[in-house]
């Protein structure tokens, strides 16, 4: 799982200095002395931004807040409007009895009176007959409905709760930027803006004002819920947080509620920015800052992207078929134009190859799927003289083998040879070691790769004490590395809501520590 914010965006600056740089020249917004763990300051570059007003330590909860909106996230399949939650194909379709957009059951807890629904957009669908348009919609129309009601639902505030309404108002909707990007701007004006008010008739909001709504929605919402649940919310405070490409904090939110909690991944010093991340980490430079760029409208130049090496890392680095012993590295990974060349001999690359091999791959491993361990124990092999080991294309894999070995038919753990034990063992180390540099302290991928790790530790451990290979004292020290796994996986996910797959691993690494008792 990878949660980002839908989040942000920069003005219309074409570049954004760093977190540490955008510390440096502050205008200090909100007074030293109060008791909240950061303080908003304000820069040039990247607008207002939080850092920390004390040191924090890694795990301590820095901000805790209900969404302002909930609404369904942009382009989705049809989810009910009570509580956001997919449906199954060919489940019974059920209908709110007033508007008659679907919802997934009468008793949805969604669809209480003070619930978003009924007190924003139920009556008023109902008066337009926009169900009607809903239904002779293709499905393509379709999406663009649901998006489009989210929108409607932040309208409707304005007049329920125009306080709500105006924390809304308050984040940036980065309107001069957007309205630079003909295609997106067009798009929203005929998909939400025009459907709103002309095809639902609610010509009583102005078209400025919906543009500045979809502008907020795209640049500061969290997608949120647990499958089958699937939404967009805006937070207060939350939304203030700048991206980094290996952030300090993170987030979950609740079930139901979607009550949001964001904590520090690690321990950060008083004055230090707090960050998170709009992208998905276990990607390259070039994939993140591109992401970046069309969906949050800003160049990201953190520490990581400013490095060839991705911090060490070298996610992003190409095998150098010449020399078969240099990698091959963007000259300069601020320009996603650059020349990539060899550390070792003097090949090189233009970036439009490196673009297109690097879409010939993805291709090839999307086809191959996150189940095949064949096809992507193929690909890893395939791709050895293509790809350094720690290529994010390659640590895909990884990622899909380390879970698949000891749980996937013809795979599962007492199927599994000790060779295929010491494979899942390697797989999850050089994920660990990449998750250590890019996403350190307690981060999900941590917590699931840990939790994955103890299993081979665990059997390699008690079949060498067996066999006689090792002795009490090394049995010992090993069960005792398993324990340090397993507490490290309870510690990070137990962080997680109640009943997500994260805080299933954290109960079974619970469980697993009970069963293997003192040691
Ligand atoms: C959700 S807003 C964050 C709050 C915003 N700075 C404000 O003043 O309302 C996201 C925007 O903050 C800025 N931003 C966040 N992280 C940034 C970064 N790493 N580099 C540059 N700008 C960033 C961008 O303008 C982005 O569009």
């Amino acid at each position: 799982k990878h949660k980002n914010p839908t989040q942000p965006t920069n003005h219309s600056k074409q570049d954004v200095t760093p977190a540490s740089e955008a510390a440096c020249s502050p205008s200090k917004e909100t007074p030293a002395e109060t008791n909240l763990p950061y303080r908003m300051e304000r820069s040039e570059q990247v607008g207002r931004y939080l850092v920390a007003s004390r040191d924090l330590k890694a795990g301590e909860v820095i901000i805790e807040t209900p969404p302002l909106i909930v609404g369904p996230c942009a382009e989705t399949e049809p989810v009910c409007v009570g509580c956001h939650s997919t449906f199954d194909a060919g489940s019974t379709i059920c209908r709110c009895e007033v508007c008659g957009w679907r919802i997934c059951s009468a008793n949805c807890h969604g669809l209480t009176a003070d619930g978003l629904h009924r007190q924003l957009e139920c009556i008023p669908l109902r008066d337009k007959a926009v169900e009607k348009l809903l239904t002779a919609a293709s499905t393509i129309e379709q999406k663009l409905m649901y998006e489009a009601l989210l929108t409607l639902r932040c309208m409707l505030l304005k007049g329920v709760d125009p306080a709500r309404y105006g924390r809304i108002l308050d984040m940036d909707p980065l309107n001069s930027v957007r309205q630079a990007i003909p295609k997106l701007w067009n798009r929203n004006h005929r998909e939400i803006v025009r459907r709103i008010r002309s095809e639902w008739g609610f010509e009583e909001f102005s078209e400025e004002e919906l543009h500045t709504i979809c502008g907020v929605l795209e640049v500061n919402a969290f997608e949120v819920g647990q499958e089958p649940v699937k939404a967009r919310a805006l937070f207060p405070e939350a939304c203030l947080l700048m991206h980094d490409c290996t952030p300090n904090t993170g987030h979950t939110d609740a079930p139901r509620t979607h009550q949001l909690t964001v904590r520090v991944l690690r321990d950060v010093g008083a004055g230090e920015s707090l960050t998170l991340t709009y992208a998905y980490t276990l990607q390259g430079t070039l994939q993140r800052r591109q992401h970046l760029k069309d969906e949050k409208f800003f160049l990201c130049r953190c520490r990581r992207c400013s490095d060839p090496t991705e911090l060490g890392t070298n996610c992003s680095a190409l095998a150098c078929s010449n020399c078969r012993r240099g990698y091959i590295l963007p000259v300069n990974p601020l320009d996603p134009t650059a020349e990539w060349r060899c550390q070792h001999c003097p090949s090189r690359m233009a970036c439009e190859a490196v673009v297109l091999l690097l879409d010939s791959l993805s291709r090839q491993l999307e086809t191959i799927g996150g189940n095949d361990v064949r096809g992507l124990e193929a690909f890893l092999a395939g791709q050895a003289t293509v790809l350094h080991d720690n290529h994010y294309l390659m640590l895909a894999a990884k990622h899909s083998l380390c879970e698949l070995y000891g749980k996937t038919e013809g795979y599962l753990v007492p199927q599994l040879s000790a060779e295929q034990l010491k494979r899942k063992e390697t797989l999850c180390r050089d994920l660990l070691e990449v998750a250590d540099q890019l996403e350190p302290g307690l981060s999900r991928i941590r917590g699931t790769v840990m939790y994955e790790m103890h299993v081979p530790l665990l059997i390699e451990a008690g079949q060498l004490f067996q066999c006689g290979v090792i002795q009490r004292a090394e049995l010992r020290r090993r069960l005792k590395d398993v324990q340090r796994l397993l507490r490290e996986s309870e510690r990070i996910l137990a962080l997680e809501p109640e009943g997500s797959p994260e805080y299933g691993i954290a109960e079974a690494a619970r469980e697993a520590l009970k069963n293997m008792g003192p040691v």
